[in-house]
């Protein structure tokens, strides 16, 4: 089982000082899209399996609807769930987790249930203002880009993320990448990291 978490965040640490980097609009989805393509991984949005769960009609609904608008981080018990329920769907064995794991609780919850620990971290390395510009022009309809919740979302980035990176950076996990490049540079850098080195 090949297992990739997607962790995009805003670091600020004493090792990363010198980033002003960031997670939401940073790209994650626009790769992930690609990676599939090339090397075909199974793509697990954790945004996307929690606003599905919105859609759904479940009882879980107006809860996470609240927390996605004010930018907070849905309790790890929702969101693994419908993690390990896709997984199981899937019939892959190789996933791209994008958007997770966020916090402590989303990684140790996760850990615990699955067993499983990914075989490295993917880190893109975009601007602040590079990602609110991105994530002002997407234009999904979501409740999440408008200027005072991305503010919020790149506040619990720095806040609740930075352990995480840096539990796995601890495990020589992260691989970082400049993400602030276009689209196509991007995946060049992406591409180096999938293909192994012979
Ligand atoms: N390298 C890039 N340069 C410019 N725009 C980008 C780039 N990557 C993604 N975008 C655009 O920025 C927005 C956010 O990208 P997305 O992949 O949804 O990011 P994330 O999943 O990290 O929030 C989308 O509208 C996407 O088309
Ligand atoms: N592991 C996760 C992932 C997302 N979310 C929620 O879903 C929102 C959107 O996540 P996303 O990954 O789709 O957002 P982007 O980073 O793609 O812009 C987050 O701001 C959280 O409110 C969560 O609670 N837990
Ligand atoms: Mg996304």
């Amino acid at each position: 089982m090949s297992l990739l978490f997607f962790i995009f965040n805003q670091i600020c640490s004493n090792k990363w000082q010198k980033l002003r980097t960031g997670g939401p609009g940073s790209g994650k989805g626009t790769q992930c899209a690609n990676i599939v393509k090339y090397f075909g991984f199974t793509h697990l949005s954790a945004g996307d399996l929690l606003r599905a769960e919105i859609k759904s009609g479940s009882e879980n609904g107006t809860m996470i609807q609240n927390m996605i608008k004010e930018g907070k981080i849905v309790p790890s018990e929702v969101t693994v769930k419908l993690l390990q329920h896709a997984m199981q769907e899937s019939g892959n064995n190789k996933f791209l987790i994008d958007g997770f794991p966020r916090n402590e609780e989303n990684r140790a919850a996760f850990e615990k249930v699955t067993g499983i620990e990914p075989e490295f971290v993917l880190f893109f390395n975009c601007s602040e203002e590079e990602m609110e510009k991105r994530l002002l022009s997407r234009n999904e309809g979501r409740v999440d880009d408008n200027i005072e919740t991305i503010r919020k979302r790149f506040k619990v980035f720095v806040e609740s993320s930075i352990p995480v990176i840096e539990y796995y950076d601890a495990k020589s996990k992260v691989r970082k990448i400049d993400a602030g490049k276009s689209i196509d540079e991007v995946f060049e850098e992406v591409k180096k990291i999938f293909t192994p080195a012979n």
